[in-house]
């Protein structure tokens, strides 16, 4: 089975064509994530992409995290996917749509001399009420409303941008006890459908920091949906302006919320190597 391995800004991924899969393995997404995600035992990745043909779109994404679930939408991932289908010419148009479990999403490949520099996302409107993010805190939408985690209250905001996000703001992250606060909140009973958590530090009207957990995936360097949450938890809790860069340990992503309530994400898409996956 032949595979691509692709990042954005080091949140990585397997990419598989669906005609590559023989239909046992697409029978079993869940199955071939765990396995082809594995760091030590597999290629490694944050999450397993398969490219798959649409009846309403230019092509579908599916995204599966390293655990095996089946996510909604991938931020960094769909930057990956759109340079991948324009590079292979199964899809030349650009901007292109893109069908995921989120619906569907246009892209902008930004181009120059032939290389893909670049991808803008119209990641579409911010989720914000609560039954559908889903969340069961009080109040619409959930701003600011506390959650107890590890012994300790905090000031939660949540947000999906088709997937869930619990977005926190600290002041610094000496205090922060990351590697078990991250799984406590994923699991927490306020999450029906569990949630990506994101620690943020506000630099600036324009500039955040931030430290993400990902829903089946653990800590990873960089989350778009993630990112553009933030973004807009942040301008809900008046802490920044509507367009700014949020910096990831990865790397930067430009995030705008339009006028239009449309929330764009603009940043980098990366090959990393390309292989077979020998059966063992
Ligand atoms: N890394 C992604 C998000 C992937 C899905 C997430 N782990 C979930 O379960 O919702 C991104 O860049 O958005």
């Amino acid at each position: 089975m032949n595979f691509v391995k692709m990042h954005g800004l080091g949140n990585d991924f397997v990419f598989l064509d669906h005609f590559s899969l023989t239909p046992q393995e697409e029978a079993d997404y869940p199955k071939l994530a765990q396995k082809l995600c594995h760091r030590q035992f597999g290629i490694g990745g944050d999450g397993l992409i398969v490219i798959l043909p649409s009846q309403v779109a230019d092509a579908r994404m599916r995204i599966i995290n390293s655990d095996g679930s089946e996510p909604e939408m991938c931020g960094n991932g769909i930057r990956c996917f759109a340079r991948y289908v324009y590079d292979r010419g199964i899809v030349s148009r650009n901007p292109m749509r893109v069908e995921t479990l989120a619906g569907v999403l246009t892209l902008g490949l930004d181009i120059e001399e032939g290389q893909v520099r670049g991808v803008r996302v119209d990641m579409g409107e911010p989720i914000l009420k609560a039954d559908l993010i889903p969340v069961l805190g009080v109040g619409e939408p959930v701003v600011g409303q506390s959650l107890e985690a590890l012994g300790k209250t905090f000031s939660y905001t949540a947000v999906s941008m088709g997937n869930p996000h619990c977005v926190i703001f600290v002041d610094d992250y000496s205090s922060l006890d990351f590697e078990r606060l991250g799984p406590a909140i994923e699991s927490h009973p306020l999450f029906p459908r569990k949630t990506n958590v994101e620690f943020i530090r506000i630099d600036s009207p324009a500039e955040m920091t931030m430290k993400v957990w990902e829903r089946g995936a653990g800590p990873t360097l960089a989350c778009g949906t993630g990112a553009c949450a933030s973004l807009v938890a942040a301008v809900l809790n008046q802490k920044t302006e509507r367009t700014a860069t949020v910096h990831l340990p990865g790397g930067d992503l430009l995030i705008e919320w339009g006028p239009d309530n449309h929330v764009y994400m603009t940043g980098p898409a990366a090959y990393v190597f390309k292989g077979e996956w020998l059966e063992s």
